[in-house]
């Protein structure tokens, strides 16, 4: 006999007028991550120099104020965590799959209330089943492995808007995924620089509205970049120093700039970068060398991107069925296996895909983007994980 399906309006009143020892009975997973047991940039940065026998500098500023995190972002015990969704709000592969998996039905039932979300926009949820109490969706922009000023300003949107709603409601950490650098193909340097100058810069603006922001990495590749430009931004009194240090943190223009115009300006993106394509991130579609007849590819890929969103179109269809099909069993979901835990394995797009995602209220919601093979690899080691916890109590 399968459970009740509870109504999550209901529910998220329960939950948020819960105390923290009496929601901790309630997460899906009792191995979450408490924050303080998750050190901060400087902490991080002092082990480091006593280490390397270096003397501690400065203290306080925004390096109090953050931190770098490897690994799942569904075991983070904080305020809110920020899910990379797509237009939809219905939940789909990836780290959209994996919150969605973790938080229980209720989510996907909040989400259908919200009649999708805007690239560049946020909404905010309950958590549910998480041991985060809210979630903070938000859309990156589908970059496909370039980056123009449409997609550096939609990105940054995503990081601000974000933070606008922790503001809001009072909440004062909160936990980014890399957003938009998995499925979306945004670049995996831009968008790190982008998502940590972005947080600085609102940190600076609103120092007593936040307490920490975790940058959650998945990836050993997001690890390195993030680790490489974090000590460049946020260092040790780094409410002055890292100024200049900002200017290095740009990714300076690739030699294979995209744009050949004569209005060079119009394609500097904010921060004053030419258009570029990353050399780390050509795609399948061969993204890189050969110079790219503009008027001819926008056509082409105005025609991809509608082909793919009536594909999409179609599995929301169909998976709005199977999603009435799905909760039945969604309500006796497996206990945590190998293929079903986010944090051991990455989940298989179809099989998330076909319980969560789905058009909301009737209107074709459209995500631009087919879903796609998974391309995340799980992290072997943990930086501030578990095993960094555990060494920690
Ligand atoms: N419509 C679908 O069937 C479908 C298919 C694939 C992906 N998606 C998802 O991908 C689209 C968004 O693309 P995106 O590049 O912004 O997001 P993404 O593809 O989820 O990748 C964003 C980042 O999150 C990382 N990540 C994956 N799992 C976790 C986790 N448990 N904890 C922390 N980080 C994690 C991942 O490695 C990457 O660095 C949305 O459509 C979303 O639903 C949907």
């Amino acid at each position: 006999m399968s459970k009740k399906k509870k109504d999550w309006k209901t529910e998220k009143e329960r939950l948020l007028r819960l105390d923290l020892e009496e929601r901790r009975k309630e997460y899906r997973r009792q191995d979450y991550i408490s924050l303080d047991n998750i050190l901060t940039w400087r902490e991080e940065k002092r082990s480091n120099d006593k280490e390397e026998g270096k003397d501690l500098t400065g203290g306080g500023g925004l390096s109090e104020k953050v931190s770098l995190y490897k690994g799942d972002i569904t075991v983070l015990e904080v305020d809110a965590i920020v899910n990379a969704a797509n237009s939809s709000l219905l939940g789909g592969g990836g780290v959209d799959g994996c919150i969605h998996k973790a938080a229980g039905s209720c989510l996907y039932d909040e989400c259908h209330s919200l009649n999708g979300c805007e690239t560049g926009n946020a909404k905010i949820t309950c958590g549910y089943d998480l041991p985060a109490r809210y979630v903070i969706h938000t859309v990156g922009p589908v970059a496909r492995g370039h980056v123009g000023p449409t997609e550096t300003s939609d990105l940054t949107a995503c990081y601000e808007n974000s933070l606008r709603l922790m503001k809001e409601h009072g909440l004062k950490t909160v936990a980014f995924p890399c957003i938009s650098t998995g499925i979306y193909g945004f670049p995996n340097e831009p968008a790190a620089g982008i998502a940590l100058k972005t947080v600085k810069n609102w940190i600076k603006e609103n120092p007593d509205e936040i307490t920490r922001v975790i940058f959650c990495v998945f990836l050993d590749n997001d690890f390195s970049i993030y680790k490489k430009k974090m000590s460049a931004i946020f260092e040790d009194n780094d409410m002055d120093v890292a100024e200049e240090h900002q200017k290095e943190d740009y990714t300076p223009p690739s030699p294979k700039s995209t744009i050949k115009d004569e209005s060079e300006d119009s394609n500097r993106d904010a921060g004053g970068n030419e258009d570029v394509e990353m050399e780390s991130q050509k795609t399948d579609d061969n993204l890189g060398n050969e110079e790219p007849d503009q008027e001819k590819d926008k056509d082409e890929k105005k025609e991809e991107d509608v082909d793919i969103a009536d594909k999409d179109e179609e599995k929301g269809k169909e998976n709005d069925k199977n999603k009435d099909a799905g909760e039945a069993e969604e309500e006796q979901a497996p206990a945590q296996t190998e293929e079903n835990n986010p944090a051991e394995s990455t989940v298989p797009m179809e099989v998330v895909a076909t319980n969560n995602t789905g058009n909301s209220n009737g209107e074709e919601m459209k995500d631009p983007v087919e879903s796609s093979e998974e391309r995340d690899s799980i992290p072997t080691d943990s930086f501030q994980s578990k095993e960094t916890v555990e060494k920690k109590e």
